[in-house]
């Protein structure tokens, strides 16, 4: 530490510009201009015991300077002047030559400094010399006046410091003393903040023991960073009080500083330090995993995610959400269990269309109608229904229009019409299949807390279709149970209220996805088992079965080109007449729908198309021109190099009969044979009815099943027992109940009928009766068999056949009530495909006939019944029997 020293009445100047060296300070300063390199060179170099030298600020008045500055900041360069070169330190001093332009001002107190350390360097390749002085600020002076000494300057100074002896009188001054302990104090408290954070604060709190305090003042303020200005006042502090209140000042200040600037990093490290934490802790990972060899692409897969995650579109609380995982999964490792789920979870977060969307242009009423048309023939009242919907579509795009639900049996178009609708409103189409689902989870999703657990059927389907706005097709919406796992209809309740649809909640997924952009269509064999709830949120449009004749015309026009064009074949290699398809129907098929029918077209397609491959094998058929040749060849059998004749086409032949006349015949026609051969023998014909109803006891019945209109035949026998009643087939409750019911009103009129008398069966002596319903495989349900139950009871006692040619249907209480029955349509639809030409069924009934196409009715002979006594007089082949009863 810098002790007393005596100072020379001259002392070289080393300008410092805009910096100060206060007493007890240490700066290293490298010089470079000519003129403080002679400077140091005379003054401190070439002196063999230490020199001093006097630095003294200068605040430059222009902007621009050519002073190089050394690396600690100090100025230092010195300046040429000319010849009059002492300059009044407070007067501004003009440069010569090129540097005139530069105003220099000169402080008027400056600091003796000492060179601890000197160093000499010689730059290459210019060879110009330079120094690096280490220099101790020592004490104060003045300046008295300055000139130069060769180019740079000296100036007679006198000291400004108080000697040892003054020093020690001023000390005694109480004020003094009082400052310098509040000096102290708050240098103390700085050291303390500092110790906190830097260890080597000890040495300077040994400096606070040892060094005078009016010493202190100067070394610790020289350690801040402080403007010029700031340092200026410091270096013009020469009386001690003053000095010391300044010292305070600025030690409170930093000190204040201090604090302020750690409170904010506190604040920000709060902030920063999670992430940078994160970020460490992920680069010390993979340098481990680097060093395991255990570095495969996890983290890029995690990233890669990330970014599928950010583009996927998520609202803010969902995204939050998806943020929160993927922090658990990269604290993972791949073998962790958890981490595949997790990422499964992640993925579908990223895949889902939470935004994505499929452009709806403009609706075209005219081109929707088209397709419809295209895609579906006839079915002229719901293509008409679903243009109204597409029309309140175009005028109110959000509206929440109804839900449609198309409601009839298998194979009649309900899919394809959904599919249609989506395709006319130009969106994505996804069908959901409902059928046989009972658990609410399949809807809803299992919660991620079981194992291997998913989401709903309808978050997998919108990931899998890929955009929020789809038509998506609740297919089978009646085939939903409930058991002990929930009730998937309560689910479906939310997912078509528009209310509640808008925040979906998947239990897998977890948060809440909107559906309200989906166009939702449903499909059911029946309405009746649909929950009431649920179908009063829906607009049930019914698709009754076609009629043979409907279904030819289906057939032609888009089954059987679609059939082959599915199996590569165009109509030259295979060609199925209008009649053929009717055969087809007639004898192979008996739906309502035309799955079947779509089937065996397929089968014939198949084997055509084995027939022609075989061909292309032996012959290179190429589409039009050679398979005439090919043709012409087999036909005429001519042998290899056989003349052939020349055919003269004749003057006047368009261009459409040239090429007719060219075309050669289909390689498969389809005939009645090969039906037989391709699809085997026919397994329906007109004749069933007749065949079935020879013995007694058997009676021809409609019903309504998730088939459609059905035709079954009921079969009753009796046996001796104890008068129970036996019933087989797949039957329902109701059927069984209809079935104990036609059983006692015979019973209770067995006298009447004279059915003993007749049979010479005693009914009322107890025996055991059989009722079976042959097309049993089909599960049915309904009240309408009552009527063609007690035809075949009274057809079996009585020994009478019933006639083959009529089938009937109603239901019946205990009082013989015949009740209006549903589905007339489609039953006598189903009595048209099996060719029966009589239809009994309740009067009440007669205003369903309306939906039943003139052409089925018009072959069709039907009569309405008021009693159960009136199917009974139509049914049979020789009248009622107990018509020669008085009491009837
Ligand atoms: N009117 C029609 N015009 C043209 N093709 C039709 C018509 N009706 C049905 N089809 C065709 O019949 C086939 C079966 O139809 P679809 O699958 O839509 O029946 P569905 O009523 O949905 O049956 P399911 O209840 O079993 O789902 C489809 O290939 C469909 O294109």
């Amino acid at each position: 530490m810098a002790e007393m020293v005596e100072l020379p009445g001259r002392l070289a100047i080393l300008p410092f510009r805009n910096k100060v060296l206060l007493p007890g300070s240490i700066v290293r300063i490298r010089c470079t201009s000519p003129t403080s390199v002679k400077l140091v060179e005379q003054e401190l170099w070439q002196r063999e015991e230490k020199g001093l030298i006097g630095v003294l600020p200068v605040h430059d008045a222009g902007a621009e300077s050519s002073a190089s500055t050394s690396p600690s900041g100090a100025t230092n360069d010195s300046r040429d002047h000319g010849s009059n070169n002492s300059a009044s330190p407070t007067e501004s001093h003009k440069q010569d030559g090129k540097n005139q332009h530069d105003l220099i001002n000169w402080h008027k107190r400056g600091v003796a400094a000492r060179a601890l350390h000197l160093s000499r360097g010689v730059e290459k390749p210019s060879g110009r010399v330079t120094y690096s002085v280490i220099l101790e600020g020592l004490c104060r002076f003045s300046v008295q006046e300055l000139s130069a000494r060769g180019t740079y300057y000296v100036a007679r100074i006198s000291r400004l410091d108080l000697s040892q002896i003054e020093m020690g009188q001023a000390e005694q001054d109480p004020d003094l003393q009082a400052l310098s302990r509040h000096f102290k104090a708050t240098a103390m408290e700085l050291i303390s903040v500092l110790e906190q954070k830097q260890k080597t604060v000890g040495r300077t709190k040994v400096l606070l023991e040892t060094v005078p305090v009016h010493r202190l003042a100067d070394i610790f303020v020289a350690s801040f960073e402080l403007s010029f200005e700031e340092q200026l006042s410091m270096l013009d502090a020469v009386d001690l009080k003053a000095r010391l209140s300044k010292a305070t000042e600025l030690v409170d200040r930093h000190l204040q500083s201090i604090r302020v600037a750690e409170k904010i990093t506190q604040k920000v490290e709060g902030q920063l330090s999670k992430s940078q934490k994160e970020f460490l802790l992920r680069q010390q990972m993979r340098a481990i995993k680097e060093e395991l060899g255990d570095n495969d692409d996890d983290e890029d897969d995690v990233a890669a995610l990330e970014r599928k995650m950010q583009s996927a579109g998520m609202p803010p609380n969902v995204w939050k959400h998806a943020q929160r995982e993927l922090r658990r999964l990269r604290k993972m490792q791949p073998q962790q269990p958890g981490y595949s789920s997790s990422r499964v979870y992640l993925e579908l977060l990223a895949d889902l269309p939470w935004q994505k969307v499929s452009e709806e242009r403009e609706l075209d009423l005219r081109a929707a109608k088209k397709r419809l048309d295209s895609d579906h023939y006839g079915l002229t009242k719901v293509k008409q229904r679903i243009i109204e919907y597409i029309a309140v579509r175009k005028l109110k795009p959000d509206a929440r229009g109804p839900i449609l639900c198309f409601v009839g049996p298998p194979g009649v178009g309900k899919t394809s019409l959904a599919s249609s609708i989506a395709a006319a409103l130009d969106r994505k189409f996804i069908r959901i299949s409902l059928g046989g689902v009972k658990d609410e989870a399949d809807i809803r999703g299992h919660r991620r807390t079981y194992i291997g657990s998913m989401p709903g059927r309808l978050i997998e389907g919108l990931k899998r279709v890929g955009v929020s706005n789809p038509v998506m097709l609740l297919d089978e919406i009646d085939k939903t149970g409930s058991d002990a796992r929930g009730d998937p209809a309560a689910a479906l309740l939310e997912v078509l209220d528009p209310e509640q649809n808008k925040t979906f909640n998947d239990h897998y997924l977890n948060v809440p996805f909107d559906l309200s952009k989906v166009i939702f269509v449903a499909t059911a064999n029946r309405a009746q088992p649909i929950p009431p709830a649920l179908l009063d949120r829906m607009e049930v449009i019914e698709l009754p079965g076609y009629t043979p004749e409907e279904k030819t015309r289906i057939a032609t026009r888009h089954l059987v080109p679609r059939v082959l064009d599915q199996h590569g074949l165009n109509p030259e290699y295979l060609q199925i007449s209008e009649d053929v398809v009717a055969l087809i129907i007639r004898r192979y098929t008996r739906e309502a729908g035309i799955r079947n029918l779509e089937r065996n077209l397929a089968a014939l397609a198949r084997a055509a198309a084995v027939r022609v491959a075989e061909q292309q094998n032996s012959v290179p058929l190429s589409k039009d021109v050679q398979p005439l040749a090919a043709s012409l060849l087999e036909e005429s059998q001519l042998a290899d190099g056989a003349e052939v004749e020349m055919e003269v086409i004749p003057m006047g032949v368009n261009k459409q009969e040239l090429s007719t006349a060219f075309r050669s015949p289909p390689i498969f026609a389809v005939d009645e044979a090969m039906l037989e051969k391709v699809l085997g023998p026919p397994r329906f014909d007109d004749t069933e009815a007749a065949e079935r109803v020879a013995t007694p006891g058997v009676s021809v019945g409609l019903v309504w099943t998730t088939f459609g209109g059905e035709v079954q035949f009921v079969e009753a026998t009796t046996m001796v027992g104890k008068g129970e009643l036996h019933l087989t087939g797949q039957l329902g409750d109701v059927i069984k109940e209809s079935a104990q019911i036609a059983l006692t009103w015979v019973r209770a009129r067995a006298a009447d009928l004279m059915l003993s008398a007749t049979s010479g069966l005693n009914l009322l002596e107890g025996r055991d009766i059989h009722v079976h319903f042959p097309a049993g495989a089909v599960p049915k349900d309904g009240p309408s068999a009552g009527v063609t139950l007690v035809t075949s009871l009274v057809s079996l006692f009585s020994q009478r056949r019933v006639r083959s040619d009529t089938a009937m249907t109603g239901e019946m209480t205990l009082r013989g009530l015949v009740l209006p029955v549903g589905g007339i349509k489609d039953k006598i639809l189903a009595a048209h495909r099996y060719g029966i030409k009589r239809v009994i069924l309740p009067e009440k009934n007669v205003k369903d006939l309306v939906e039943v196409p003139p052409a089925v009715l018009a072959g069709m002979e039907l009569l309405l019944a008021k009693r159960v006594e009136d199917v009974l007089d139509n049914a049979f082949e020789e009248g009622c029997p107990w018509r020669q009863h008085s009491r009837l």
